[in-house]
């Protein structure tokens, strides 16, 4: 389908996804290889406008199938206009979360069903899963500590769900690699920054051969 590699990064709130992710880009700027870092929901301007209406703190009443639907369209704008494109050109990609983001946390935590998100997510992704998936496994507890001593992180909608949800979405997690065992490489997210960075390389270097 695309001669580029997609990589995503996934994990419960707080798990240092995107502090690695920021390490792994300065880290290949100095050596100078190249990769389009990006996340989701949003890496460009349509879908983060749809990230700013999902995750705001104000629509405490969103149904979850209107929640599910939202982050699928949002990964559609977001793969068709810069995730396929670099693909197609050969390079790669490395994403802050993606379906399984959905699959864990839409599925499994709101209930609807692993199955049937994934249902809707195939219509979204028409075929572009990932080619490798690092799990920043940690406990939920510990993750939600991390962002409570973050100074400069305003919490979100879901970042102000229960605990009891964000153990579901650990589940649901579990469950998702259970489901495609192939495409996840499983990282102890509860190590020092500098240990995590080096696992993360690592994986990195061995799958993108360099
Ligand atoms: N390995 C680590 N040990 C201790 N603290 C960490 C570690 N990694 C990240 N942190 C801190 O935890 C907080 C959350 O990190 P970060 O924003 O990278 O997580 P995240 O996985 O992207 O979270 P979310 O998905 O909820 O946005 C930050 O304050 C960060 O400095
Ligand atoms: C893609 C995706 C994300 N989510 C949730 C996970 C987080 O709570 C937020 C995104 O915030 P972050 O700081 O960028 O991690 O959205 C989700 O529930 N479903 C999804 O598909």
């Amino acid at each position: 389908m695309s001669k580029g590699i997609f990589i995503t990064f996934e994990g419960p709130e707080g798990a240092g996804k995107t502090t690695i992710i920021n390490l792994v880009k300065e880290h290949f700027q100095k050596m100078g290889i190249r990769a389009n870092f990006t996340r989701e929901p949003g890496g460009i301007q349509i879908a983060e406008k749809i990230r700013e209406v999902i995750l705001n703190k104000d629509h405490v009443n969103m149904d979850a199938r209107t929640e599910a639907l939202l982050y699928a369209a949002a990964r559609r704008q977001h793969l068709v206009e810069k995730v396929i494109p670099a693909l197609q050109r050969g390079e790669v990609v490395i994403c802050d979360r993606f379906i399984d983001s959905s699959l864990a946390y839409q599925g499994y935590a709101r209930g609807l069903g692993i199955n049937e998100v994934y249902s809707i997510n195939e219509f979204a992704i028409n075929g572009q899963l990932p080619d490798l998936t690092i799990y920043f496994q940690i406990e939920p507890e510990e993750g939600l500590k991390r962002i409570e001593s973050s100074a400069n992180r305003e919490k979100n909608r879901l970042d102000l769900e229960q605990l009891s949800f964000h153990q579901k979405v650990q589940t649901g997690y579990e469950k998702v690699i259970e489901k495609f065992p192939e495409r996840f490489t499983v990282v102890d997210a509860a190590k020092s920054v500098k240990d995590v960075l080096q696992d993360v390389l690592s994986i990195l270097e061995k799958n993108m051969n360099i």
